[in-house]
């Protein structure tokens, strides 16, 4: 990440609102958010393949629901912050990942600017390329700070988002199994 262009565009939103950012709290800010940014935008560096790749042999290929992992976000229009809860549903095909790894892989692509529906589709196909499982059906419930705190104003409105890849694509079954497992 570029650090000291950064600093310069934040120096320039505070001169442009007005501030002084010379005055003791502001001294600090732009190299703050410099730093803030290589971990909340981080995830653009990383590669979801690396924490997908070690994978464990199962005799048994039994759905495997990980849910409530809270994750945040940046919404790519305002760069304000979207949270909320990732449920991640697979069901193998001879091999699992550990479980700490399917958070892992929602970190790499919830720290970076998106949109709900690209996030859900990125967690989606990461879990298809580099796991290769039978099927995988992801949910996002999520608030978008854009949403509450400026424009429309809708506090408490949630944005929820469903992909589907293999065995799960128009398996009605299948499907309600999962709403049923994560309690929706
Ligand atoms: N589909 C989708 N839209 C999003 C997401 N995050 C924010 N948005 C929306 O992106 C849109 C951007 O709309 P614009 O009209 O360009 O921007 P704006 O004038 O700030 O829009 P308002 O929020 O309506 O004031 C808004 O409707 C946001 O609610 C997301 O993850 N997915
Ligand atoms: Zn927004």
């Amino acid at each position: 990440m570029d650090q000291e262009k950064i600093r310069e565009g934040v120096k320039l939103i505070l001169e442009g609102i007005g501030e002084d950012t010379e005055r003791e709290g502001l001294l600090e800010t732009p190299d703050r958010i410099a730093r803030m940014y290589e971990e909340i935008a981080g995830g653009m560096y990383e590669d979801a393949g690396v924490h997908l790749s070690k994978r464990f042999h199962v005799d048994n290929n039994e759905m495997v629901v990980e849910k409530d992992i809270t994750f945040y976000s940046l919404c790519e229009h305002h760069m304000l912050p979207f949270y909320g809860k990732v449920h991640v549903a697979y069901v193998p095909d001879g091999t699992v990942v550990g479980l700490s790894k399917i958070a892992r892989t929602v970190e790499v692509f919830a720290r970076r600017l998106q949109l709900q529906e690209r996030l859900t589709a990125q967690i989606a196909d990461a879990f298809m390329e580099h796991l290769a499982p039978q099927g995988v059906m992801v949910m996002i419930e999520a608030e978008h700070l854009c949403m509450t705190m400026r424009g429309i104003k809708k506090p408490g409105a949630q944005t929820v988002t469903v992909t589907t890849r293999g065995v799960f694509d128009n398996n009605e079954k299948l499907q309600n199994t999962f709403y049923r497992m994560i309690g929706r």
